[in-house]
């Protein structure tokens, strides 16, 4: 897709109870690390469940063209021969990530292990978010970046480590993009490359390391934090990977469910690392009814089946430590808090604004357009919801796939129906959105 595509508007308006069964695709981060970790390894990777979005298939062709052999072997299932730890191949083209953040940021990590030189790049809304955060760290395990935008925007180019050196690097922010560039890098570095975050952020990437034959230790560090220390060089071995259901695209049937009366739903599969499960966490404490049933795990990633049921919400408080938990998860919550009773307070949103969009400006225009009464105080957003939404909006979604969902997810209960102005980017991360909550009984047309 690109930002001069034709807009593809849509109209969500109130139905009746929405029900049924589904399997929501799979997750994104697990997705991006498999691809990237069987590039990494020697020998072969089988992976099932994959999510086949636009961000996950822009990291599937850079591990092509970094080298490794990736080919789909059937519906989600892809097979990837790796190349080795340090084995990628200088790319003949600038590697293109669309609107991705993670897969852009850790393959950077992974070729600034490499001795190549890579060129990076992506649509309008990746060219403005912030590099400088993985560079820093990069260059300090001897990367180089030749070139790039002001601030570290892309496009840039990265020149690899010869001769990466292993460092023990603070977070600056709680990011598991950072972190994984960092792992990823030192994974060439010889010996130990430590990383330490003061509020942990998702461990998929330490899970899935450790899966592919990785030594790699992670420990409490203060009250909210981990110490992560990967020893480097290690034989990677290709492994079988299964990709568990997607709880951030989950949150989109879930709260259209908790808003419509009547409705009841199950999601079969879901992720439940409790590193992603902030939102569960934060509905249930608003009143909702999620039933978990089927626990199971597989590559260290627990997963369940979830029954929803529509909900009387209120609103309530949600502390700044809970955000890295359900970081991408707020639009939609907002949503949810639109349709309680009484104000909903969440602190400490900052790193929204250097998402696909200004997600904190999004999320409250969204909501404003729409006749709730919301406010952003400094990092902190705030909604008053009055168990019930005018509507009647139409929504920028300013090339944000959440964005857009959340809006369609209000419109399912709306007084008056809720327009988005595009919904290509949808593809992005749930290429088959409307059909799944068409198929639940949503009426978007
Ligand atoms: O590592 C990942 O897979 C992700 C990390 C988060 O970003 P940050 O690391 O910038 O918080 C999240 O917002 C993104 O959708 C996926
Ligand atoms: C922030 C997101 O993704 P990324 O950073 O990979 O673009 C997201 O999917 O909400």
């Amino acid at each position: 897709m690109t930002d001069s595509d034709k807009p593809t508007p849509l109209q969500s308006r109130a139905s009746g109870p929405l029900t049924g069964k589904v399997r929501v695709p799979g997750d994104k981060s697990i997705s991006h690390r498999a691809l990237i970790l069987g590039a990494l390894a020697v020998g072969e990777t089988r992976i099932s469940g994959l999510l086949e979005g636009e961000d996950v298939l822009n990291t599937a062709k850079s591990m092509q063209a970094l080298g490794a052999g990736v080919e789909r072997t059937g519906d989600f299932a892809w097979k990837v021969n790796g190349v080795g730890v340090a084995g990628f191949a200088e790319p003949k083209a600038p590697l293109d990530f669309g609107n991705s953040g993670t897969g852009c940021r850790l393959v950077m990590g992974a070729v600034a292990g490499c001795p190549i030189s890579a060129v990076f790049d992506g649509d309008a809304s990746l060219r403005s978010r912030p590099m400088r955060r993985i560079l820093d760290p990069l260059e300090k395990m001897g990367a180089k970046v030749v070139s790039g935008g002001a601030g570290g925007r892309l496009p840039l180019t990265v020149q690899g480590a010869r001769d990466p050196l292993p460092i023990t690097y603070k977070t600056p922010v709680a990011s598991a993009q950072i972190k994984s560039a960092v792992l990823l890098a030192g994974l060439a570095a010889p010996g130990a490359t430590t990383v330490i975050e003061t509020e942990a952020s998702r461990d998929h990437t330490e899970l899935m390391l450790k899966h592919f034959g990785a030594e790699i230790t992670s420990v409490q560090e203060g009250q909210h934090g981990r110490r992560i220390t990967l020893v480097g060089q290690p034989e990677l071995h290709g492994a079988n990977v299964v990709v568990p259901a997607d709880p951030s695209s989950a949150a989109f049937p879930i709260v259209a469910a908790l808003i419509v009366e009547g409705s009841e739903i199950v999601l079969s599969d879901v992720m439940t690392n409790p590193l992603r499960t902030g939102l569960f966490t934060t509905l249930r404490e608003m009143g909702a009814s999620i039933e978990e049933s089927e626990v199971r795990g597989d590559a260290g990633e627990p997963m369940a089946k979830l029954r929803v049921r529509a909900s009387k919400l209120r609103g309530v408080e949600v502390p700044p430590e809970r955000a890295p938990s359900m970081i991408d998860e707020y639009l939609v919550l907002a949503v949810a808090a639109a349709f309680a009773e009484g104000t909903t307070i969440m602190r400490g949103l900052q790193e929204l604004r250097v998402k696909e969009s200004d997600r904190l400006e999004a999320t409250a225009a969204m909501l404003r357009v729409n006749g709730v009464k919301v406010e952003v105080c400094g990092d902190d957003l705030i909604v008053e919801g009055r168990g019930h939404v005018p509507g009647g909006g139409v929504v920028a979604t300013h090339m944000d796939h959440r964005i857009a969902m959340s809006a369609l997810v209000m419109g399912c209960a709306s007084d008056q129906p809720v327009t988005v102005d595009d919904t290509a980017f949808i593809a992005t991360s749930f290429p088959d959105f409307i059909p799944m909550m068409r198929s639940l009984g949503a009426d978007f047309s």
